[in-house]
């Protein structure tokens, strides 16, 4: 079983991320997670904050000479802009007259719709948004990313599988339906303002973006993601916490702002006739057993089926909205108008990164429960029987 943890704040010294249960042998270094964060801060439509925040990581256990242990991997992402928040969020008491006038430390008191700062405060019984906002802030993503790199090579190492995501809509504006990007596109997507696999799309998607930023508003969008080279039967249909798709819905749902997850064509496969909802096996010499299409996204009864895994995820728009929303201030009760400072207009490319990481760590975990193994050649060798024992292939 693979297990992964975060923890740390928005404006915190640092984030620190744990994976537990991954095998030995599997190569990784500082500036993989290092490229893989850079990823992460990309895209048209995001804020300040992305342009001078630079993630510091720091490998500190797992990892020897570039390769896992077997022992946990735990990784430090420190953020750089500490210092400006050292005194607002030290984790030791401050004397008041310190904290005297510091705008930054202003209680939050203006909870923003659609963000956690009004059900936080509820809950845990806090007066000030602050200790809310900046652990539910997406922030927090970036120790996922971290976490998602370890599992992407161990996927590509053990099994050879390659994972790939695009952006598919943003504000409504969308590539046409048959854009799917194989992992020989990946390199010009991450070139692209808004990660979009189409040029036409990315146009229409960087018009919405303009427009949305020139009216004070926010969008959101979809991505998809893909793994290729994935073996059939990776998760189980006996079990409902064995499906591989809830496990992926699970995974995506919990990255902040995603509101909806659909595995192949998802919502339209519920529109059609099965005649036209199901995927056709045939046989060929060539490929063996395979479906003509792949509506189905490359999962049935809760296992991979072999074809390309494809799922996507939609994320709603930010809910700081530089025109802000009607709220309350809890202080008084009274209307106001809900907290703003700088904020992304759209993160739905930086999501893109993430709903790749979680695709990553899901992937792992049941390839891991399937093939088992403590080193990277042990899974290979258990995947590689596996493969030649399958009496229908
Ligand atoms: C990559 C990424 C960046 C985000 N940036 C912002 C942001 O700048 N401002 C904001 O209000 N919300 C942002 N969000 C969304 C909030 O974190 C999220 O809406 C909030 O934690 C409440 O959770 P919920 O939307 O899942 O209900 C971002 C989300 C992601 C995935
Ligand atoms: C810092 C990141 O994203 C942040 C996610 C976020 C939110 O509310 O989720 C709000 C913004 O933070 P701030 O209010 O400090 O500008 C984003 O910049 C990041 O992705 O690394």
């Amino acid at each position: 079983m693979l297990r992964w943890l975060t923890a740390g704040e928005s404006h915190g010294p640092e984030l620190v991320a744990v994976l537990e249960g991954l095998p030995a042998g599997v190569e990784v270094t500082t500036a993989a997670i290092d490229e893989a964060l850079r990823r992460r801060r990309l895209g048209y439509g995001r804020g300040a904050r992305m342009k001078f925040e630079q993630d510091q990581v720091t490998i500190v256990g797992g990892v020897r000479h570039g390769r896992t242990m077997g022992s946990p991997v735990a990784i430090r992402i420190g953020n750089t802009e500490w210092p400006k928040w050292e005194k607002v969020m030290a984790a030791d008491p401050v004397d008041p007259a310190e904290l005297e006038g510091l705008a930054r430390n202003a209680p939050r008191s203006r909870p923003r719709p659609g963000h956690a700062d009004l059900a936080g405060m509820q809950k845990y019984g806090f007066d000030d948004a602050r200790q809310v906002l900046d652990r539910a802030s997406a922030r927090e993503t970036a120790a996922r990313v971290a976490l998602g790199e370890v599992a992407r090579r161990f996927l590509k190492q053990a099994l050879g599988v390659d994972i790939v995501s695009h952006v598919t809509s943003i504000g409504g504006a969308e590539t046409p339906a048959e854009t799917l990007p194989g992992p020989g596109d990946q390199a010009r997507i991450d070139d692209d303002p808004v990660r979009c696999a189409d040029p036409e799309g990315s146009a229409a998607m960087v018009a919405v973006i303009d427009k949305a930023h020139k009216d004070g508003d926010t969008l959101g969008g979809v991505v998809e993601v893909l793994a290729y080279g994935l073996p059939p039967g990776l998760g189980s249909y006996t079990h409902w916490d064995r499906r591989l798709d809830s496990r992926l819905a699970g995974a995506l749902m919990g990255i902040q702002a995603i509101k909806g997850v659909a595995v192949g064509d998802g919502f339209k496969t519920a529109m059609r006739p099965g005649s036209r909802a199901h995927d056709e096996i045939e046989y060929t010499a060539d490929d063996g057993v395979r479906r003509i299409t792949n509506r189905a996204g490359g999962v049935e009864g809760g296992m991979t089926n072999g074809e390309v895994l494809r799922v996507s995820a939609a994320m709603k728009p930010i809910s700081t909205v530089p025109r802000a929303l009607a709220t309350i201030d809890v202080k008084t009760g009274e209307a106001a108008k809900a907290h703003h400072e700088r904020s992304d207009v759209c993160a739905v490319p930086a999501a893109g990164i993430v709903a790749e990481a979680m695709v990553a760590l899901v992937l792992a975990d049941t390839a891991l429960e399937k093939f088992g193994g403590d080193s990277v050649e042990e899974v290979a060798r258990n995947l590689s029987g596996y493969l030649s024992s399958m009496v229908i292939k």
